[in-house]
């Protein structure tokens, strides 16, 4: 039967990265999507500036919307101190199956929860599911459609404090219109866009850090 995408990637990191060495697994998946095939990890680029707004944000508790093949969470949990927890949010089962071992190549998996399932239905869950009082930083990288209505099912379920770390990617590409319009006018958070390319492509994209004020 023929594989997938994802399960394509996996061989690559199985093949091209050191297991327990994170940044050999994020490098192994940069090469296979620049001289393989394209897949919608954050990127090198993007990947640097997250790197670095998890860096100053020294965040305990992060969530992570859309793990896709974990590109991103084994970025994350990388750069976390000891003793953070990353919570990471995926969709698609088969997505899910591959980032599980992405993760645990890698060597960040005690570092990681990864639930299965959708935004609206676990968002309202954190707190008495996972014991979660607040996120310092939070990753949104699953429907762009879903970026404004979770940003407010976090607020009314009272998953923000004040300093709480907005990061968004495809705010250009494929773009989060009425995410940003929301996010920029909302006296409640202090925005900033970052320039950048969606990943493996010249194309225009940049992620939008938002800090709430609370
Ligand atoms: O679509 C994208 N990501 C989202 C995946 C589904 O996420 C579904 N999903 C994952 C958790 C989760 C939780 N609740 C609901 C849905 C939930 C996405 C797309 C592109 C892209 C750019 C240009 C193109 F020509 C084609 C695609 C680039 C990206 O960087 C992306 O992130
Ligand atoms: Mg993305």
């Amino acid at each position: 039967t023929q594989s997938t995408r994802p399960q394509r990637l996996l061989a690559a990191v199985h093949k091209k990265a050191t297991r327990g060495n994170p940044r050999s697994v994020v490098k192994a998946i940069d090469e296979f999507c620049n001289q393989n095939e394209w897949a919608m990890n954050v990127g090198n680029e993007k990947g640097e500036i997250l790197d670095s707004v998890v860096s100053e944000t020294n965040p305990g508790c992060v969530l992570e919307l859309g793990t896709y093949c974990g590109y991103s969470t084994v970025r994350i949990a990388s750069l976390l101190p000891p003793h953070a927890q990353l919570i990471t949010l995926e969709f698609n089962p088969d997505n899910a199956a591959v980032a599980r071992q992405v993760i645990a190549w890698a060597g960040v998996a005690e570092k990681v929860r990864l639930v299965e399932g959708e935004s609206g239905e676990w968002i309202p869950k954190m707190k008495e599911q996972f014991g979660v009082k607040t996120f310092d930083l939070v990753f949104l990288d699953h429907w762009k459609n879903r970026y404004l209505l979770d940003t407010k099912l976090m607020e009314e379920c009272g998953l923000l404090k004040k300093g709480s770390v907005l990061l968004a990617d495809n705010v250009v590409c494929p773009g989060a219109p009425d995410y940003l319009e929301y996010i920029r006018n909302s006296p409640q958070y202090k925005s900033q866009f970052f320039k950048s390319h969606l990943e493996y492509t010249k194309a225009e994209d940049g992620l939008e850090k938002s800090v709430f004020l609370g």
